[in-house]
């Protein structure tokens, strides 16, 4: 590119003079950050020799400078005119409702018009008693007729009973309308999972096949265990005499036999399977079960 072409104002100062040069020098003032550093630059330029000197066009418009120092001359900006402040608190406010005079009393509103469209309300009849409306207070109160709210178990069940455990330690029968017993301590419900989960409580050192005739002779007496039957399996009961809940008589009545029957009449919602778990002796097989099976040997 030749430098000859450009207009002399425009050239670099060097570079127009001797255009050979590889590198014309950069002249361009440092601007990146204050302006005024341009300014000196320029008259330094201008002083070098043989540096054209370009007058610089004061006929420019004038451009409006403004400098933070003046900031505080600047008269401030005068905020919209606003009505004189009112004094505290404000007229309509809750501050002054508080303290005002209280309103006028029903009596003294001036009677209201019937709004065009709508009924009147329907006049009362005089002496007839009105109930008073329903409160929470009337819900909580107990009806004075009629069950009381289902609160805890039923009266008499094991629940309420083995809060008055038997003092002596036996199973007492005490009247009540299911015929539960007072148990002895340490003999709850909670102590007989407790003991289940203990160990094997059926007395015997494997299971065994139990025919009915064996079933008969195990009732609990002359020194031999109770055992009773369940949908086929046999159960040694005797460990959970002292913790049934009905009493020891009444659960000795199914000593000796099957017990289902006896056992659905009275509280089917009770579990034999799991309660008894522990306690299972074998299962029942027919009678002629063991001799069946040697004549099929011979
Ligand atoms: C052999 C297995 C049995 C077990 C595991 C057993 C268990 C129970 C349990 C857990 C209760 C308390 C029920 C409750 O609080 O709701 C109970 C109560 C009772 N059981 Fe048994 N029972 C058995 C057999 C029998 C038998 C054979 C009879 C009667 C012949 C009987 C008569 C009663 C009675 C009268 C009550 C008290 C009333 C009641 O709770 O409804 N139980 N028994």
């Amino acid at each position: 590119m030749s430098w000859s072409i450009l207009p002399q104002w425009i050239l670099p100062g060097k570079a127009a003079e001797t255009p050979t040069e590889s590198k014309p020098t950069n002249t361009i003032p440092n601007v990146s950050t204050k302006s005024q550093d341009y300014s000196v630059a320029a008259e330094d330029e201008g002083d070098r020799e043989g540096t054209p000197k370009a007058e610089p066009a004061r006929t420019a418009i004038d451009v409006p400078t403004f400098a933070l120092s003046e900031v505080d001359d600047i008269e401030p900006i005068s905020e919209p005119t606003s009505p004189p402040a009112t004094s505290f608190p404000a007229l309509n406010s809750a501050q002054r409702a508080s303290s005002m005079a209280p309103p006028p009393k029903p009596a003294e509103l001036p009677a209201k018009k019937p709004i065009a469209g709508l009924m009147a309300p329907p006049t009362r009849l005089p002496g007839v008693q009105r109930a008073p409306p329903p409160s929470s207070a009337s819900s909580l109160r107990l009806p004075g007729t009629g069950p009381l709210p289902n609160r805890g178990p039923p009266i008499g069940s094991q629940q309420r009973i083995s809060s008055s455990l038997s003092p002596n330690g036996t199973a007492v029968s005490v009247p009540n309308p299911r015929g539960k017993v007072l148990l002895s301590p340490g003999h709850s419900p909670m102590d007989w999972a407790a003991l289940t989960r203990s160990g094997n409580l059926a007395g015997v050192p494997m299971f065994q096949r139990v025919t009915p005739s064996e079933l008969k002779r195990m009732t609990g007496r002359k020194g031999k265990p109770a055992w009773s039957s369940w949908q086929g399996k046999v159960y040694n009961i005797t460990p959970y005499l002292s913790f049934h809940p009905g009493g020891e008589a009444e659960l000795m009545k199914a000593a000796g036999r099957d017990g289902a029957k006896l056992f659905m009449e009275v509280h089917p919602w009770v579990n034999w399977e799991n309660m008894l778990g522990s306690c299972m002796v074998g299962v029942l097989v027919p009678e002629d079960y063991g001799v069946k099976g040697l004549e099929e040997i011979d």
